[in-house]
């Protein structure tokens, strides 16, 4: 159903004002911050510092999370492979105007598939927009000890199908930008590593 393109005889429109001076107007880059991994990794959790940090240094994000989304635009999608699907595309289309507005979108989805991870960054790099995948990186153990949310208690007791790393795959990126070990660091190094990788790749430079 949801890849079909039932769209047709549409054009683009162009605008006057360019990316470039929405950035300007701005003072800053845009940028997706793509963090993938388990369910109670850390996703949440490392995004919501990182834009607590980030707003201290008069960086703009938005948090795209997916619960939240969940809740909202994507209340119609389950979590079979299809839907899975689409919430991460569309997600991937939405974190993408964020980044054309310049502002720095942190998503926190399991998007359990390397398919459609690579899908939003094509999305991404083939718009010339950063995008950057963080695997957030945690032993299925640890997480299902956190169970922040009592889900893989639930899913261990089948309350819950397809539950990812119990009844469901999860496909770890393969080359991501930057591996955060949440069972080995603390929340105050992922945030550093983060802070490192965009200072590094001038995504923090005023414009
Ligand atoms: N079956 C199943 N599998 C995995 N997760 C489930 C499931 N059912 C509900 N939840 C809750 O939904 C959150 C994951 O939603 P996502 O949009 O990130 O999932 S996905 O990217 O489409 O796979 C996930 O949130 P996080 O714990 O923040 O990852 C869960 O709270
Ligand atoms: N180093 C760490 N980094 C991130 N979260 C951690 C870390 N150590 C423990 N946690 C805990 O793990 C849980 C992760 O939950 P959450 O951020 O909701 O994960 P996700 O968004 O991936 O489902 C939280 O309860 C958090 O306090």
């Amino acid at each position: 159903m949801t890849t079909e393109v039932k769209a047709t005889n549409v054009v683009w429109h162009d605008g006057e004002v360019s990316r470039t001076d929405r950035y300007r107007i701005l003072g800053q880059k845009g940028a997706t911050l793509w963090f993938t991994g388990l369910s109670g990794s850390g996703k949440s959790t490392v995004a919501v510092a990182l834009e607590k940090e980030l707003a201290k240094r008069g960086r703009l994000c938005y948090r795209l999370d997916g619960d939240n989304i969940r809740l909202g635009i994507n209340k119609n999608l389950g979590f079979s492979a299809e839907d899975r699907t689409e919430n991460i595309r569309r997600i991937g289309e939405i974190a993408k105007l964020f980044v054309d507005t310049g502002v720095l979108a942190l998503t926190s989805f399991i998007s359990p598939y390397r398919a459609d991870r690579d899908s939003a960054r094509a999305l991404h790099e083939q718009a010339g927009m950063e995008f950057i995948e963080v695997y957030v990186d945690c032993p299925l153990g640890e997480a299902e000890k956190r169970d922040p949310k009592g889900l893989y208690k639930k899913a261990r007791a089948g309350e819950i199908k397809n539950f990812t790393g119990i009844s469901d795959p999860y496909e770890a990126p393969e080359q991501p930008e930057l591996v955060l070990k949440t069972a080995e660091m603390s929340l105050d190094e992922e945030v550093a590593a983060v802070i490192a990788l965009l200072e590094k790749r001038g995504i923090l430079l005023a414009v």
